[in-house]
């Protein structure tokens, strides 16, 4: 157990899969877990779903905890961290999971040395399978980083970067579950065309996926290799990679990637 306050300003959909996946871990009992959102009706749903504190008072949040995590759009940090600066404790944790936000950006905008840590996690946190890129400044000891580490750990995996690559992040792991849901849409379109009932289309697309993301994780061969493995010489399976190909799929995955890099750098300003 993390026997640590941990308050989240911001209670939308990724704070939500967050917090999901700590209660589901059992590393956080729900006493210690604190939400502030900005309206009733959010601070309520989260309460019904989670029975965890929460309020629309950003400052008793942030007032109470060991590690805060700043849940807010990357353009709401600058408001929201100039409300609570003056309430944080000297030795609090502050997490951004914002796209975009730097750590000088954090520093600066509290005005002071504070230990700062950029997180980029994804919604998969939910059901225990998400993936969490951190960094830290140098006022982060290693056993706080260590203990950031297993938090985001409990809920999925999370890897330490340095922070030049964490705009590469959102396209990579953080945005790319949205690719991943379109790509599962597609196969199950697929399939309704030809016949087969959505429901069972959707638990044959979405166990391929899975399987195969499995495949790359636990075997770790060469997803080239893994998908040579699949296509039988003269068979059906490279008949639809050809098309694949054709279409451009590899390249349209690199500038969607692209794009979503450019704007996340671009996002604490607008
Ligand atoms: N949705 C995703 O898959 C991911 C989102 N993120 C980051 O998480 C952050 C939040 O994104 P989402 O949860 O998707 O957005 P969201 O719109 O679902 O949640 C934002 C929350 O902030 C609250 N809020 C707005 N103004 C506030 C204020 N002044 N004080 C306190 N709370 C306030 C809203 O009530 C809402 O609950 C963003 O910075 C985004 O870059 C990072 C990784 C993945
Ligand atoms: O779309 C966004 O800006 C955020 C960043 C990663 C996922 N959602």
């Amino acid at each position: 157990m993390i026997n640590k306050k941990i308050g989240f300003i911001g209670c939308g959909k990724m704070a939500q899969a967050i917090i999901g996946g700590l209660i589901q871990s059992g590393l956080v009992a729900k006493e210690e877990l604190f939400a502030s959102a900005k309206s009733d009706a959010t601070v309520n749903k989260v309460m019904d779903m989670f029975h965890i504190n929460a309020t629309t008072n950003n400052v008793e949040v942030a007032a109470n905890a060991d590690i805060l995590i700043l849940a807010v759009k990357p353009d709401l940090h600058q408001t929201v961290i100039e409300e609570v600066s003056n309430s944080i404790k000297i030795d609090t944790v502050i997490i951004t999971i914002a796209a975009g936000i730097t750590l000088d950006y954090l520093e600066q905008a509290f005005g002071k040395k504070i230990k700062a840590i950029r997180v980029m996690p994804n919604t998969p946190s939910l059901v225990g399978e998400g993936m969490s890129a951190i960094c830290a400044n140098e006022s982060v000891k290693e056993e706080e980083l260590n203990e950031v580490k297993v938090l985001f750990e409990s809920f999925g995996k999370a890897e330490v970067f340095p922070e030049k690559l964490m705009d590469t992040i959102p396209a990579v792991s953080g945005s790319s579950p949205a690719y991943v849901y379109m790509f599962i849409e597609a196969l199950a379109d697929g399939a309704v065309k030809q016949g087969m009932n959505r429901d069972q289309a959707y638990i044959l697309a979405a166990q391929a996926v899975l399987g195969a993301a499995k495949m790359v994780l636990e075997t770790g061969m060469h997803p080239g290799v893994l998908k040579d493995n699949v296509c039988t010489p003269g068979g059906a399976t490279i008949e639809a990679v050809t098309i694949l190909e054709k279409h451009g799929l590899r390249s349209a995955v690199m500038m969607a990637m692209e794009a979503c890099t450019v704007k996340s750098k671009a996002l604490k300003g607008s």
